[in-house]
This record gives C-alpha cells, structure tokens and sequence, in this order.
C-alpha cells in the first residue's frame, strides 16, 4: 500500500480504530481489577494492610497528597464484616471531624513510613474479647483506639538532628492527640482516633510497639467520659437571661460556636419560658448565661426556685444530679458585692443540688471587657468538652457559710459526710448512677469502659422516655397562667412567666393514693378514721372531748396542700410542694369548698353500706357543721384564706385553722375563726429545725412574730404541741417561756402519732411517748406556767391533754366547749367579740383524771378485734365498697 492510500484509508478509518483501541484497553483493564479484588477477598487484615500501605507508598511516590484516612476508614469498615455499619449521619459527622483534624498532620509533613504508623481504624471493642497484649499483638488484631494513646511516637517528633531511628523512648512525646469520640444513631458509641502529631505517652518499655508491623499499638480499652455523652446524643441547652438583649447575644455566640465544632446545635431558651421543676428530670448539658439585676429581673424566678429546692430538706439532696451545667454571669462592677451575685448563686446552689458542672463559673463585667472575657470562657469550656482526657466534672463553688448569711449550722448539710465526720466524695459512675466496679470503687478512675457504654445508652433511653411520659402527663393537665415581671427600658414588657399548678400528676397519683381527693390543683379533701368511727358510734376524736366537736360533722381539708415545712412527723410522706411564697396556679375559695363538700359527701356515702354504719348518724353526717382546716399543708398560705372562712361561716359551719408558725404576717390579718391553732412544734431554734425542717432561713423569728401576732390577735387561740420523744420533750422552762409570749387559751399537748414514716424522717416507735409521759410532761408545764393555766380535760385514746386558761374555768366547771350557734351570730352580728362569749361548759366525762378518760359515755366503746376478724372485716368492707 503506497504511503497515500494508506494515509486515505487512515483518515477515513481513524475515529472507528481509536474508538476501538480505547474500549479494548478499558476492557483489559477492568479484568485485571476484578481479578485484583478477587485475590483481595482471600487476603487476611494484614494483606489488606499492605495493601494499603503499597496504595499509600504509590501516592508517595508520586508525591501526592496522603489520602483522606477517613476516607480509607469508611472503606475498610464496609468491608470489615466485625466493625457495626454507621448510619449516613454517623459517618458523616466521623468524616467532618477526621478532615477538620488531619490538617496540623499535614502541616508537619510526616514521611511515608511515619503515616503508616498512625491508626486507621473506628472500632467498637468487640464484645467480650480480651484486650490482646500489645507486644503480641499481631497488625491483624482489632485495634481498639484509647482516648489515652500509648503507642510509640515513631520518631515523629524526634527534631532534626537525631537521625536514629525507631523508638523515641518517649524523649519528644508532646500532649497533642486529637481522639474524636461518637455515638452513632442506634446509641452505640464509636471513637475516632485521628492523631495529629505523637501519641502522647512514649513507648519505652516493654510495651513499645515499634517493631510491630504496623507500628501502633493498641493499649487499654476504649474510654469515654460519660459526661460528655448528652452532648453527643442530644443538643445542648443554653439559658439565658437578659433585659437588655446582652446575654442572649452571647447564647447565641456559643450556640454557634458549638455548631461549627460538628456538634448538635444548641437550644436556646429564655429562662423565663422554662418550668423551673423540669430541670429535675433535665439531663441535657445546660449552659447558663445569666444577667444580673439588683431590681426585679428574668433570674428571680429561677434563682428562687434554685433557692428553695437547695433548702428544702424534703428534696432528696441531689436531685439535679442527671443535669450538668456551667454558668457565665453577666454583671457590673460598680455595683460592688453585688457584682454577678444572682449567677454566682445559680451556680453554687446548682452544685449543692447535685448537678455536675462541667466548666467553672465565668464572669463578665460590663465594666471591663465583657465580650471577650465571655469568649475567652467560651472557647475555654468547649475545648475542654472536646477533650476527653480532660475531667468534665470541677470543684464546684462552695461559699462559705457566712457568705451565705447565715450561721454554719443552717447549711451542715451541703457535704456528705461519713461516720467520721469525712467528706464523702462519689464517684462519677455513683453520681451517674451507673454501675461501679468491685461493687462500688471504680478502679480505673473517671473512665467507664467501652463495655459498660451500652448499659449508659440504654440509660439514657430510659431517662428520655420517661421524661417524654412525664412531660407528656403534665402537659395534659396544666392549665397556665402568665406572670409579668416587668417592663425593660425601652417600655417593652419581658415575657411573662408561666405559672403552673401545685399538683403535680406524680403529686396526684401519691395522694389519691393515700386517701386524699384533689379539688383543683391545690387543695385536698379527707375523711378521717375518726369520722368512720363516729359514724358506728364507736366514739369521736379528742375535739369532741375538748370542744365538743362529733367527727362525723367534720369534714378535714386544706385549700393548700403546699407548706414551708418539711416536719418529721408530716403525715404526707413529703411528697407535697413546698415554697417560702405563693408561686402557683390559685383557684376560687367558692369552687374549692364546693369541691371538698362534694368529695367530702362522696367519700360518705361509699360508708353507706359498711357494717356498723349508724342511720341517724349518716342522716347526720350529710351536713357537715365543723371544719378542720388542718389536714395538710399550709392553709393560711393560700392567697383568699379569708374568703374561704368567711364562705364557711355564711354555711354556719364552724373553722379550725391550724397554721405551723411561718407565715407571721397572714397571721395578723386572718379574720376571726372559730379556734386558731398553731403548732409549736419545739420551743428552741435548734430543736424547731431539726424537727419542723423549715425552708425559710429566719424560720426562728417567724416562729416568735408568729406567737406574737397570735397573742395579739384576742381570738379564741390555741397551742398545739406534738410531742416526739428525744426530739422536743425536755427543755420544758423554754415551753413556758413561748405560752408566755402567746398567750394561748389552750395548749393542746399530745403525743405523735407513729404513721410508719419512710426514710426521710427517720421517726421510729421508739420515738413515740406513752401516755404516762405526755401527762408528766404536762404537769410540768403546768408547775412551771403557775397560776392562769390548769389542766383541763384529756382524751386518754388519742394520748391528748388540754391545757386551759382559767379564764374558761367558773365556778369550778370548765368551759373549753363551743357554743357554735353563738359563734356564727357573733360572726354576723359583725361586732367585736372574745372567745369568752361563745364557750360552752365542758362535760364532766372529758375533765382530766375522770374514769372516762375522755371517752363518750353514749358511745360503744370498741375494743380490739383479733387478726383474723379484723382482717375479715376488711374483706368484707372492701367488698361493699367496690359495690359502692
Ligand atoms: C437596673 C439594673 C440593675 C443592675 N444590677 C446589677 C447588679 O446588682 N449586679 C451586677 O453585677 N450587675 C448589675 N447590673 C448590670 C447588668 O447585669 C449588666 O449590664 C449586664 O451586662 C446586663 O445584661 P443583659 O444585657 O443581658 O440584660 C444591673 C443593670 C441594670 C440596668
Ligand atoms: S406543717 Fe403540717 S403539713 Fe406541713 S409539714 Fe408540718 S405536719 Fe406536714
């Protein structure tokens, strides 16, 4: 073929013949990678490691760029059948981290040989596989990153000049390891190790890995502080409260800060939108970002709620243990010893309440250079969070006690202490609830092993659906009121504060549990056992020896079932609210007395068929005629305790208010009632604390001004002193000192009632005194008080004395009883008048020392019945009332 024709054939057949050649060299090549993947299935792990080890000398060689090691990660975990898959989420979050971390590797341009020596891999520690030893530790072992990296620096930090090789003997190790630790979607936790520089620990020793064939060694089990978990799992919760627009700023400056870091972006929330009672079950990582006024703020709610549940002693002590927090105060210098005093305060009651702070206290001060001392504690605390060699728990704040204004025996309680007056610390895991090795002692410090991850998981699992369930419960149920708290400068208003009801569903299931009928959300309605025994005309209540009362006309209620007071003889098991204030939802005293008559009568009526059950005393019992404002609670706490005495009296039924001395001022302006009582629970500070337990920290001289508005008030008063042996039954010259003071009419005196109290009071039997007691005690009283005072009447069944004013004593005849008719014509008649003008003479079987011992005549007097018939009687009872 002349060089034309072949030159014409060419141009006409060039485009089919390149096309051609192209698809025949494509098609070569494909064959030999299948073949190539082929043999790479057989391979064992450490063919697959030199495999991408020869992959990674090739880049080098032509002096590329290393390969995303995630990247390779990713790959390898496709294929290896022992490392759990990673949701797309998962992987994705890995991959942002690992590439925003490789950077500073790069930067120090390590040789081939040196980036072979890093790990690779994301491993969960297989299940019960005994971590291998690292000097026989094969390269196709499963490598189990550590967040503590022991392996050898491979020289990497050797400098310049030493041109040894291998080990450094741990001689150049530096602190920089970068240990990424996750939670995949299911919960499961992953850590991806990426080092940037040296592992940190050297690798002198017997357990240098130098010679291994990969050069790294796997060294303990993987950790992970399971502080850090909530940020993993779910976003953090930053608080702030602001007037003036500052600590919102900042919440959103680290709420972006958090979310460039890969992690969940945070919630921000105005503390004022937040129900304070949540943060018990809270257990997401809260950060606060406080303002500080010396004026009606944002904070006052919170600090107030923090405040009351540090010193309520019915709270069990560490009950925001679940959360973890840290605190940054926005303040001013100027303002002197006020400056960030109400976040200082956040964050030490925080603490106090058992809550894990995971960064100290930070401050800015308007004064200064607020933005960046923010900043700064910003970076701060998320590096440290990052950092999972660091301990996320620090040394909370602890004021002393003077700071606190108050003496150190009011805040004895705020450490632990075992029997030899040590501090107790727990650990983390105890903290945590999670489980302790060797039955309680850690035995490697702050870290849980990767095994025990799964029981954290599933920990927090539990935690979120029971939270849901609650939250759930309450939502139905609460009705919400707003609260205003102010106005800001600029005129506008700050968000109101929801107010939400006392009754919580939790309250709600406990109480109706006991007995109780919940009116509305605050206020409760009982019928007392001395009601069913009137009713079988088995006898009444000491009230019937002392002033007449019949229980079967009684209904007991409270319109509070909230107190200031956590006593140890507290019939409800303190599981009732408390407060220093009014802080709930207040229903109407019409709507709340027609609820407890209405309930009152219904409970009644379920007695209808009981065995025993007196018709002339149902028919009786259907008009209720005395009140006993006393059945738990606070009723004088109650915002419109007024009106609802006054709603009593226009129904001609009698009230008997007992109030527990906190509340001086309500004392003072409570309209006359039929008999007001306060309970004088012990008559020395120390004594009042340890057993009324009160929340108000001047609870002393509320007790005093409360006696004094008492004595002041010329009502009929009374003096109700519970006695609990080895608690309050010496110091009797105080007992007289305070009847001085008030100035009572009567002084009830009787012995507690044990009701088998749980833990929290710590009351035994033993703690119980027998009647013979309470009367000594009440003589001695009655020596030291001399003349004025007299023991009037008792009712030996209930352990009960009545001490009385001879005032209420004529002609040798005691008249501590009521002429109740009389009262309510005094009452309408709308004239002042004493308790001298509506007293009754008192039957001569109710006097102190008579054969009756202040039992009834008419009634039946009942004895004790066997086990066995009581127990049958019970079925029987049961029996009627499901039929009921
Ligand atoms: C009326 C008022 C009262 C303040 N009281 C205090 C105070 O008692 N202690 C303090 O450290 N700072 C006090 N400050 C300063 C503020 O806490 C400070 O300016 C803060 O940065 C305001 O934050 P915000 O912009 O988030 O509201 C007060 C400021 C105002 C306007
Ligand atoms: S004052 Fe009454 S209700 Fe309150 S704690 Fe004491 S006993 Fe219980």
């Amino acid at each position: 073929m002349s060089s034309s024709s072949a030159l014409q054939l060419w141009k006409e057949y060039r485009i089919p013949l390149v096309c051609m050649a192209f698809a025949i060299a494509t098609l070569s090549i494909i064959l030999s990678n299948k073949e190539k993947v082929n043999s790479n299935t057989n391979n064992t792990n450490e063919d697959k490691e030199n495999n991408s080890d020869s992959k990674r000398d090739k880049d080098a060689s032509e002096n590329k760029e290393p390969p995303n090691e995630v990247e390779g990660i990713v790959q390898d975990m496709e294929h290896d059948p022992t490392i759990p898959t990673l949701s797309p989420a998962a992987v994705s979050r890995v991959m942002d981290h690992a590439t925003a971390e490789q950077k500073p590797y790069r930067h120090q341009g390590l040789k081939k040989e040196e980036f072979r020596k890093l790990p690779k891999v994301i491993r969960k520690k297989p299940k019960n596989k005994k971590q291998a030893d690292p000097v026989t530790t094969s390269a196709s072992a499963p490598i189990v990153t550590s967040s503590t990296v022991d392996g050898c620096c491979g020289g990497k930090n050797k400098p310049a000049g030493d041109t040894s090789t291998g080990c450094c003997g741990g001689k150049y190790k530096n602190e920089n390891n970068h240990n990424n630790t996750m939670v995949d979607d299911d919960g499961n936790i992953i850590t991806a190790s990426v080092p940037t520089s040296t592992v940190s620990n050297g690798c002198g020793g017997h357990a240098c890995a130098c010679s291994s064939t990969n050069g790294f060694a796997p060294t303990a089990p993987a950790k992970i502080d399971p502080l850090l978990l909530p940020m993993l799992t779910e976003p953090m919760k930053v608080f702030y409260s602001t007037i003036t627009g500052t600590a919102k700023l900042f919440a959103q400056e680290l709420a972006q800060s958090v979310a460039s870091r890969g992690l969940p972006e945070p919630k921000l929330i105005d503390i004022v939108d937040y129900d304070t009672e949540d943060f018990l079950s809270e257990s997401s990582l809260c950060i606060f970002i406080l303002s500080t006024y010396n004026v009606e703020g944002p904070n006052d709610w919170f600090l107030k709620w923090l405040e009351d549940t540090r010193f309520d002693w019915r709270v069990e002590r560490e009950s925001l243990k679940k959360l973890k927090f840290s605190v940054f105060g926005l303040g001013d210098s100027a303002y002197g010893d006020e400056f960030c005093n109400g976040p200082r305060s956040a964050d030490k009651w925080l603490g106090q309440l058992g809550a894990q702070r995971v960064w100290p206290f930070g401050e800015g001060d308007k004064n200064g250079d607020q933005g960046g001392a923010f900043k700064q504690w910003n970076d701060a605390l998320l590096e440290s969070l990052l950092d999972p060699n660091q301990s996320h728990v620090h040394e909370a704040y602890f004021s002393s006690d003077e700071e606190d204004g108050a003496s150190a025996s009011e805040h004895d309680d705020d450490g632990e202490f075992d029997e030899d007056g040590q501090a107790v610390k727990k650990t983390k895991e105890e903290k945590l609830g999670l489980p302790t090795i060797d039955g309680g002692s850690t035995s490697e410090g702050d870290m849980v092993d990767v095994e025990d991850m799964g029981n954290v998981a599933r920990k927090i699992r539990q935690a979120k659906e029971d939270k849901a369930l609650d939250e759930e419960a309450y939502a139905n149920q609460k009705v919400r009121a707003k609260r205003m708290i102010g106005e800001t400068k600029d005129g506008r208003a700050i968000k109101p504060r929801e107010v939400r009801e006392m009754v919580s569903p939790l309250l709600y299931k406990s109480l109706t549990k006991q007995g109780y009928k919940i009116i509305g959300t605050h206020s409760g309605v009982k019928i007392c056992r001395w009601t069913k025994a009137a009713l079988r005309g088995r006898g009444f209540c000491y009230k019937h020896s002392f002033y007449g009362i019949q229980s079967h006309l009684c209904m007991e209620t409270t319109p509070s079932l909230a107190c200031a007071n956590k006593c140890v003889f507290c019939w409800r098991h303190h599981t009732n609210p408390v407060g220093t204030e009014w802080r709930w939802k207040v229903d109407d005293p019409e709507f709340i007395l027609e609820g407890a008559l209405e309930n009152h009568y219904g409970m009644l009526k379920q007695l209808k068929g009981v065995p025993g059950v007196r018709a002339d005393r149902f028919v009786e019992a259907t008009q209720v005629k005395h009140c006993a404002l006393s059945l738990v609670g606070e009723p004088i706490f109650y915002p419109h305790i007024n009106e609802f005495v006054k709603l009593l009296h226009k129904k001609r039924i009698s009230s008997f208010l007992v109030t527990n001395a906190q509340f001086p001022d309500a004392i003072a302006s409570m309209d006359p009632v039929t008999q007001l009582y306060v309970s004088v629970d012990a008559s020395t500070k120390e004594s009042l604390k340890k057993i009324d337990r009160p929340l108000f920290r001047d609870f002393w001289e509320r007790f005093l001004d409360s006696l004094d508005a008492l004595g002041r008030k010329g009502q009929r008063t009374v003096y109700r002193l519970t006695l609990v042996k080895d608690f309050n039954t010496d110091e009797i010259a105080n007992y007289v000192e305070l009847i001085r003071r008030g100035q009572p009419d009567f002084i009830e005196i009787k012995g507690v009632t044990y009701c088998g109290y749980g833990g929290a009071s710590g009351l035994t039997m033993a703690n119980v005194p027998y009647h013979t007691e309470v009367v000594r005690f009440v003589e001695l009283i009655q020596e030291q008080l001399g003349a004025g005072y007299e023991i009037a009447a008792e009712h030996a069944h209930s352990c009960s004395i009545l001490v009385a004013s001879t005032k209420f004593k004529k002609d040798g005849k005691w008249y501590t009883h009521i002429d109740y008719d009389k009262f309510f014509d005094l009452v309408e008649s709308g004239e002042k008048f004493t308790s001298l003008d509506y007293m009754a003479e008192t039957p001569s079987w109710a006097y102190f020392g008579a054969p009756e011992g202040g039992f009834d005549p008419e009634e039946t007097r009942y004895f004790r019945k066997s086990k066995e018939q009581r127990k049958a009687e019970r079925e029987r009872q049961q029996e009627v009332e499901m039929q009921a």
